[in-house]
């Protein structure tokens, strides 16, 4: 009977059956042989051939004694003999099988109770039975002892920068979605399980990427215990040696920054007061500035999100110019302060998280010497845009595009920053590669001690592993410097050789895999997490797989590093056969993202101008009607006059309006067009050594108005058909308007 039994068993069964239905036809139909077989077993006739085993049996051809069925009398022990042997062998195959039957029937049923259990812990939904024992026998295995207290980091050690894991327990969006926990969190190693099929396509395992941090909360820690860990001893630093600290929150959307960095704030208000009322001797004052960047742009939290501009002063101090600082006497101003910013950043309901932030919030706490004076400390928290956003860079829609591409260069902007911060040979930092890191200069060019403290937030969802990973890998190389001697000597095969030649000297084929990871089949007998804490560490990743993925900025950071390069590659092979020349770089390249920006800049002043200009002029219009009407002025030539020279006035204060409103939208037109290309569907842009590009200067110097643009054949790609903006400064109106 078949009924129960896998398909793959039927037919190995039917495979074994086959085996032997040659042999037992003849003998083993009937019962009365059957009957007979178990003294036939006992024969001891000789076997004629000599031979033991499989060999010894008779022919099995027509010929043979069992064939033709005409046995000589002489023949009749062998014949016993054979069909002994052969009823043995059909008992015993029976006898497995329904071994195997039972054994199945007892997984089965225990998985159903397994599966009962979950579902139940679950509200029903029931994840994958295989991967969470996987998972749960992992865990097992290493049997890692949570300890019972963290102990508060050290923040005057030597190094500079302290990485850290939280991982935020799952949430019910997670468990409806049938998702299972794939994280475990066994400090100080965070182990983060991708589940997969093997080759053949049904058998699952299990990749287990481990990377080990200074701490590693787990689902059960609180924000009171990350602030107490790692925050909390940063606060009597800054007091004691005039330090700048920066606590960065980095993770995906919905991984919890937000959550861990609020808490934060509100235990660093009350902790603040405290100490500083302690130290009164210091004399200080405690004020706060929020503020966030998105877009690449600076908006003031306590200031109805007043766009800010950053400037650089004569000492190449960098300034943000008219941002607003407030005093605060108690930790209760504070905190309204926080709650205020933190309500006006900008967020948008996404699958995962219905206010996720699509920002930078960045929430700088200044202790001053009494009166207004000279800043003593500063301790500067920051809650990053999600990192998935970064892969928005190549979205259809231009505002995701923008955000994607910004959020992706300030990340790795960071990343680079607080490597080079951590290296303390490393002599230049690169600060001004993003409006983040450019206004955090503070917190990595400073005269003053400054201490990083980076908080990795990850998700435990299956569904998250990904990003998780990514997340992990990004925190993992803060503390892995560039040009680290030690990194180097070690020789420690490729991730030596990244670090010893730097990834300018990584191959472009290389550089452009991206997140591709080579197989590893061995991944899952890698050491348990006890033999891997020593760093480097980047876990099971082999070093090969590591050196290839460059995480998710891989292109930007290519971007920034070799913009020629990355041209010349990523020019779509479409847009490389038709004939056009088109404008200076992909959407995602810097030059083309300047020239949108600079648009963008540009219609939003030339607007305000205009409006200024139309309030003057409305005035001086009012003055001149009421003289004429009160009779102040009876020359009524020179009064036609007058008018008609507002309303030209007018007029050409609109038409630069509307000039620079059509070259906007042919800009956007442009943007859509080149993100189309980039994607495979658009024109041809030649390479550098083919043709030449527009210079730079292009950005400053617009070449054609949008008059002539509304004539052309409407190829956006064109260069020579950038629109002009004129410009419309204060001096430039005619003196007699004024
Ligand atoms: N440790 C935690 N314990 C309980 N709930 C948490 C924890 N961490 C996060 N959450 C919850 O998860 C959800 C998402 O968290 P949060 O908004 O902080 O994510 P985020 O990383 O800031 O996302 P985004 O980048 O989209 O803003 C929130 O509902 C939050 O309350």
């Amino acid at each position: 009977m078949n009924v129960g039994i896998p398909t793959n068993r039927r037919s190995a069964q039917a495979g074994q059956n086959a085996g032997i239905a040659r042999p037992r036809s003849p003998e083993t139909k009937t019962g009365a042989n059957r009957a007979r077989s178990p003294a036939l077993g006992k024969s001891s006739a000789p076997n004629p051939s000599g031979l033991n085993g499989p060999a010894a049996r008779p022919s099995m051809t027509p010929g043979g004694p069992l064939g033709s069925g005409s046995l000589s009398k002489g023949s009749q022990p062998t014949v016993r003999r054979v069909t002994s042997s052969t009823v043995e062998e059909i008992r015993r195959i029976d006898a497995n099988r329904e071994q195997r039957r039972r054994q199945a029937e007892e997984v089965r049923r225990s998985r159903q109770e397994e599966a009962a259990l979950l579902g139940a812990q679950c509200g029903g939904h029931v994840p994958d039975i295989d991967f969470h024992r996987m998972i749960q026998n992992y865990r097992l295995s290493q049997q890692c002892p949570q300890p019972t207290r963290f102990e508060p980091l050290d923040p005057g050690a030597p190094e500079g920068v302290i990485v850290c894991v939280r991982k935020r327990p799952i949430m019910q969006h997670e468990v409806t979605n049938s998702e299972l926990d794939c994280v475990t969190a066994c400090n100080p190693c965070a182990v983060v399980h991708e589940t997969k099929l093997k080759v053949d396509g049904i058998t699952k395992c299990l990749e287990s990427h481990q990377f080990e941090f200074d701490r590693v909360f787990d689902e059960e820690c609180t924000t009171e215990d990350v602030y107490t860990t790692v925050a909390s001893p940063i606060v009597p630093w800054v007091l004691a040696k005039g330090g700048r600290a920066t606590l960065f929150a980095y993770g995906q959307t919905g991984s919890g920054k937000t959550f861990t960095m609020t808490g934060i704030q509100r235990l660093l208000t009350e902790q603040l007061f405290e100490h500083v009322k302690r130290a009164s001797s210091l004399d200080l004052t405690i004020s706060i500035s929020f503020f966030e960047i998105y877009g690449g742009r600076p908006f003031d939290l306590l200031n109805n999100r007043q766009r800010l501009e950053t400037l650089e002063d004569a000492n190449n101090e960098v300034q943000i110019a008219g941002l607003v600082e407030r005093g605060t006497s108690n930790p209760q101003e504070m905190q309204q302060c926080i709650d205020l910013g933190n309500s006006l950043r900008t967020t948008q309901g996404t699958a995962i998280n219905r206010d996720s932030s699509r920002s930078h919030a960045i929430c700088v706490v200044f202790l001053r010497k009494a009166g207004g004076g000279s800043i003593h400390g500063k301790v500067t928290l920051v809650d990053l845009a999600g990192s998935e956003r970064a892969a928005d860079s190549k979205s259809s829609i231009r505002q995701r595009r923008v955000e994607g591409a910004q959020i992706n260069k300030s990340l790795l902007a960071l990343k680079e920053c607080i490597r080079a911060m951590g290296d303390r040979r490393e002599a230049h930092v690169p600060f001004r590669a993003s409006k983040l890191t450019l206004v955090l200069r503070d917190a990595f060019i400073s005269r003053c001690p400054a201490k990083t403290v980076m908080i990795a937030c990850i998700s435990p969802g299956m569904a998250s592993a990904d990003h998780s990973v990514n997340t992990l890998r990004y925190s993992d190389r803060l503390k892995e410097h560039p040009r680290s001697g030690k990194a180097v000597e070690d020789g420690d095969s490729a991730a030596g050789r990244r670090l010893s030649t730097g990834i300018r000297n990584q191959s472009p084929d290389r550089k452009l895999q991206g997140n591709r990871r080579s197989p590893s089949p061995n991944k899952l007998e890698r050491p348990a997490m006890a033999g891997i804490r020593q760093r480097p560490n980047s876990g099971t990743v082999p070093d090969l797989a590591k050196d290839e993925t460059l995480d998710l900025h891989s292109e930007e950071e290519l971007l920034d590093e070799d913009l020629e390069e990355y041209e010349d590659k990523n020019a779509a092979p479409h847009c490389q056969q038709a004939g056009f020349q088109a404008p200076a770089a992909p959407p995602a390249a810097p030059q083309a993202w300047a020239e949108s920006r600079l648009w963008e800049d540009r219609i939003v002043t030339q607007h305000m101008h205009a409006l200024q200009e139309d309030a003057r002029l409305l005035t001086k219009e009012s003055e001149l009607l009421s003289q004429v009407q009160q009779g102040a002025a009876y020359d009524l030539e020179w009064y036609a006059l007058e008018v008609d020279k507002i309303v030209r006035r007018k007029v050409e204060v609109y038409m630069n309006l509307m000039e620079d409103l059509a070259a906007f939208k042919a800009q956007i037109k442009r943007d859509e067009a080149h993100h189309a290309c980039g994607q495979g569907v658009g024109t041809r842009r030649l390479s550098r050594a083919e043709g030449p590009q527009p210079a730079p200067s292009t950005l400053n110097v617009p070449q054609t108005s949008p008059r002539l643009h509304a004539a052309m054949d409407g190829n956006p790609c064109n260069p020579q058909r950038t629109p002009r903006t004129p410009r419309l400064h204060a001096g430039e109106l005619p003196t007699d308007v004024r």
